[in-house]
């Protein structure tokens, strides 16, 4: 991703809204660990980060953990093919026997729902005993894939490009507390 100039975030972050205040987040976060807590109570799941997005909510979350887990990442992104259509491109997979192991899944945002779709489905050919997902914001609109719903979700959010606690504007920005999006867009 190309370098922006300091000047250019600037200029984003004026043109931005917030629609979801880091106070907001926040509670979100606490209510998502709750639910994550009472699931896996008692149990010993394998949580894995989709990075990058998956990032800082995963940050967020982990440290609310009342269960044992152990923590790996996977990065899996979107691109764009010639025929137009969005294709998942693995560029990291442990390498770990997930046999008979519950795996959270954890990512920023449920938008289409083709990247954790995707990833469920590759890993579920590892046999796993079962696999959750935990998303930070699910984006409201009617193009979500079909046959798949996201087990745990932080908070709703408007059909807009979004930004901050892990979704990035150009590279940058994913370090933002709240959610912003660029106005008029
Ligand atoms: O539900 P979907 O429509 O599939 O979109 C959501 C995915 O898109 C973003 O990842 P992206 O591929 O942009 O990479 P990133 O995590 O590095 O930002 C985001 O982190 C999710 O993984
Ligand atoms: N940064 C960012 N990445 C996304 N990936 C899918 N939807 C979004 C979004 O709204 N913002």
């Amino acid at each position: 991703m190309n370098q922006l100039s300091n000047q250019q975030i600037e200029e984003a972050l004026r043109n931005s809204e917030c629609l979801i205040s880091s106070f907001e987040v926040s509670s979100a976060y606490e209510r998502l660990a709750a639910s994550v807590n009472l699931h896996y109570a008692g149990q010993n799941p394998i949580v894995m980060v989709v990075m990058n997005g998956g990032l800082i909510p995963a940050g967020q979350l982990l440290t609310q953990f009342t269960f044992y887990h152990r923590m790996y990442y996977i990065h899996a992104t979107r691109y764009r093919n010639n025929q137009g259509t969005n294709e998942l491109e693995w560029k990291f997979k442990p390498e770990i026997d997930l046999a008979g192991e519950d795996i959270l899944l954890i990512d920023d945002i449920f938008d289409e729902g083709i990247t954790l779709k995707a990833v469920v489905d590759e890993l579920a050919k590892e046999n796993p005993k079962s696999i959750r997902t935990c998303v930070l914001l699910n984006k409201l609109h009617d193009r979500k894939v079909q046959e798949f719903k996201v087990d745990f979700v932080g908070l709703d959010v408007a059909d807009r490009y979004v930004y901050g606690c892990g979704m990035d504007y150009h590279g940058y920005l994913r370090h933002m507390p709240g959610i912003y999006a660029l106005k008029n867009v």
